[in-house]
């Protein structure tokens, strides 16, 4: 039976009181601190870097964090992320010129690696990899904005990723980012995720703990369907 996930994405959070709004969102349920960093160079946004996942722990936040790396390059950052208090570092293979290495850098670091792989980009790219990743996360929408809407094509993309993952035995989160809301994330669950990203479905929503709940439900129902 799988463990599911769910990791706000603090895009859609308060940046003017980010550790209180975190701190809400966990004590509400959340399992994991999505935590997107953006370059204006591999995607148009700019976001925060290492300081402030710094701050987040200083704050008392001691649940996972998890840095989707959207920058290129990315190996200058990967120490700083680890010395900030990150647990999972993802990146985008196209942002490496050795994904290997950047995989590695990312352990020797104490951290868990994963790929991220945009909508366009095919699974693939992620075969070579499969062995040396904790967490396979596959885009839905385009990255650099929260409150897109989630490309439907990725739902087949999910189904192989899992049949890949399933037929070899790896322990891969298969990690799911873009427009997941409460309408879609049991089919999102169906596909074969079990790590759910939601950004503006929870932090726009008035009640948190109401939300998430309803999202366990949905996992829980689909688990049991
Ligand atoms: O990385 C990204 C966007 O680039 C995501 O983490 C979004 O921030 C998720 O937000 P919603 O689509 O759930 O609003």
């Amino acid at each position: 039976m799988p463990d599911y996930l769910i990791a706000p994405s603090i895009l859609s959070a308060d940046f003017a009181r980010l550790g209180e709004d975190v701190s809400n969102v966990l004590d509400a349920g959340a399992d994991v601190v999505h935590f997107d960093v953006m370059d204006n160079h591999f995607v148009p946004n700019l976001t925060v870097g290492p300081m402030v996942c710094k701050s987040l722990r200083n704050y008392g936040i001691s649940a996972v964090i998890d840095v989707h790396l959207m920058i290129e390059p990315v190996d200058a950052l990967i120490p700083p992320f680890a010395n900030a208090g990150a647990d999972i570092i993802t990146f985008h293979p196209e942002a490496s010129q050795d994904v290997a290495a950047t995989l590695a850098l990312i352990k020797e670091n104490g951290c868990k690696a994963g790929l991220v792989l945009n909508p366009s980009t095919p699974l693939e790219q992620a075969i070579p990899f499969l062995t040396q990743i904790d967490v396979l996360l596959l885009m839905s929408v385009n990255p650099g904005f929260g409150g897109q809407s989630f490309i439907p094509a990725t739902l087949d993309k999910i189904r192989q990723a899992r049949a890949l993952i399933d037929k070899q035995q790896l322990s891969i989160k298969l990690e799911v980012d873009g427009g997941i809301n409460l309408d879609n994330i049991s089919d999102v669950a169906a596909a074969g995720a079990d790590m759910f990203v939601a950004g503006s479905a929870i932090f726009a929503s008035k009640d948190y703990r109401k939300t998430i709940t309803q999202m366990r439900s949905a996992l829980t129902q689909h688990e049991n369907s």
